[in-house]
């Protein structure tokens, strides 16, 4: 499923109303539609339904479903928000529909006592007052609206995305209702994978009213990962592979007083699929780890006061994929280690964790590497790579990602509730699976190693990046759902969970 800015699906309706043709009309009549569809879902005869219709065509969308519910025999009123001249083109066409199918039309632009009876007395509210063409914050008259809406405790389902809230990222101080249910149509706006904006939308569904794949295509990159595009693009195991085929992976990482964060990722790898596992480390690390992973391969690395310094014993032309930071530590000896390995791995590089604090003063070397390099930061690191503050980060996460993507060539996954992964060509998708008892030391550890294992894999390296995130929010997933809750469930959990996901999700053949 697509995503968009307000302004792409502006570009999309356009276009489909332009070259394709499709009248205006009839885009309405099928959004609103379709929304009736999903309302039907949710609601019965004996429900009392006010649809709050503003100026705009989300006001329009509004009229469609007022005159589908009432046509079928449920008991509708429309309250209009704003006065009959802001009704115009194809709204006030659908608006005179539903009067001449004697639908019930109140008109009142402020928060009266009968708006509030008429509130009170209804069981569902559509909100149809504003959609994605809502300007900065929801003015008085339609503000003290949405406040009683949100006071009502009604049922709320709203037409494309709650009235008030912005569609897109970087947005100013907004006042929005709160709905339960929130029917989107025709593109996912970005609101829905911002940390501030995308509880508001309550559950949501997205319906398609009719908007060419290739329109939408033209104008957005951005995708949301779901299980249909796993499925698609995991790759199927061939009976005649070998462990050659499923690739040599090396990880780097760990120092004496953090053993934990290497072990993990190399696990994760192993679990996932790698065909061969090598873990470089330090000696006191590779003697914890020995016994407890022994289908890893092990290399000492150099090391000063039990910190990794050096990796010049490494022969980096046998690997098709390094991983490196996770549990390194931020000691200044160890930049050097990075620094040789940008320059000596020949195949893909993934960077992650403390390797990601090492990497910032040399983060140009990364435009003259031959092959894929791979960043994941969470928040807090792509802050420091980019001197900015966590919470601009989390206001523009898809625009920062796609410029430092696109600057430095790289793919890069902001980690997150909702992950953004970004090609060095600007395409993003957006992985929302997983749950609180992801957020704890040690995830993104496994993280890392299912990327190396998906990435040495034979499909393509963007989709193997999004189905390893897809995999480790499903076992996350998984593991709440069957026989863990979100504090008890650890990073070891999620690695043990993987085989679950792999087995019901794919097919081996
Ligand atoms: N061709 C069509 O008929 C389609 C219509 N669509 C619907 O149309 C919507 C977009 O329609 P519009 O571009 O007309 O815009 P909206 O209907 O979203 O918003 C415009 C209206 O909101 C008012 N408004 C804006 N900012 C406000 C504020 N801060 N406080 C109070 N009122 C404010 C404006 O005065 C205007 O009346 C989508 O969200 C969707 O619901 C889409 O479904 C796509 C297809
Ligand atoms: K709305």
């Amino acid at each position: 499923m697509f995503i968009v800015t307000a302004e792409e699906m502006y570009g999309i309706d356009r276009e489909t109303m332009g070259s394709i043709g499709v009248d205006g009309k009839i885009l309405m009549e099928n959004a609103g539609r379709e929304v009736s569809r999903e309302i039907k879902k949710r609601i019965t005869k004996k429900d009392v339904i006010t649809v709050l219709v503003g100026g705009g065509n989300n006001g329009g969308d509004g009229f469609v479903v007022a005159r589908t519910l009432h046509v079928e025999g449920y008991s509708v009123k429309v309250v209009q928000v704003v006065g009959d001249e802001k009704i115009k083109g194809d709204a006030d066409y659908h608006k005179n529909l539903f009067l001449r199918c004697n639908g019930l039309i109140f008109y009142r632009d402020f928060i009266s006592d009968e708006v509030k009876h008429i509130i009170k007395d209804s069981t569902v509210i559509v909100d149809a007052m504003v959609g994605i063409g809502v300007r900065g914050k929801l003015k008085d008259s339609i503000l003290s609206i949405a406040q009683f809406v949100n006071e009502s405790n009604k049922q709320v389902i709203a037409i494309d995305i709650p009235s008030g809230l912005p569609a897109d990222e970087y947005h100013s101080e907004f006042y929005a209702v709160q709905a339960d249910t929130t029917v989107v149509i025709g593109a996912l706006k970005q609101s829905l994978f911002l940390q501030d904006t995308a509880s508001y939308y309550g559950e949501w569904m997205m319906v398609s009213i009719g908007f060419p794949f290739e329109v939408i295509h033209q104008y957005t990159d951005k995708q949301w990962w779901n299980i249909t595009d796993f499925q698609s693009s995991f790759p199927k195991r061939k009976e005649n592979s070998h462990k050659g085929t499923h690739g040599r992976g090396l990880v780097i990482g760990g120092n004496h007083l953090m053993p934990g964060s290497v072990m993990m990722t190399t696990r994760a790898a192993v679990r996932s699929g790698a065909g061969l596992t090598t873990t470089g480390t330090s000696k006191s690390v590779i003697s914890m780890m020995a016994s407890s992973c022994n289908e890893s391969m092990y290399i000492p690395i150099q090391e000063q006061e039990g910190y990794l310094s050096g990796a010049s014993e490494i022969d980096y032309s046998v690997y098709d994929a390094v991983a490196i930071g996770m549990g390194i530590g931020r000691k200044k000896v160890t930049q050097k280690l990075i620094q040789e390995t940008i320059t000596a791995a020949k195949g893909i590089l993934l960077v992650d964790a403390d390797g990601l604090y090492h990497l910032k003063d040399q983060l140009n070397e990364l435009k003259s590497r031959q092959k894929p390099t791979i960043l994941t930061p969470h928040p807090g690191e792509m802050a420091t790579l980019l001197d900015v503050t966590i919470s601009e980060i989390l206001q523009k996460p898809f625009s920062f990602s796609k410029e430092f993507a696109m600057e430095y060539g790289v793919y890069l996954v902001l980690k997150g509730k909702f992950t953004i992964i970004t090609s060095p060509t600007g395409r993003q998708v957006v992985e929302s699976g997983g749950n609180p008892g992801l957020a704890k030391g040690g995830s993104g550890d496994v993280l890392s190693g299912i990327i190396l294992a998906m990435v040495m894999q034979d499909q393509p390296i963007f989709e193997a990046i999004c189905n390893a995130c897809y995999l480790h929010s499903a076992s996350a997933d998984n593991l709440v759902k069957e026989k863990h809750s979100v504090y008890d469930l650890t990073a070891t959990d999620i690695i043990e969970g993987i085989p679950n996901v792999l087995r019901t999700l794919t097919s081996s053949e």
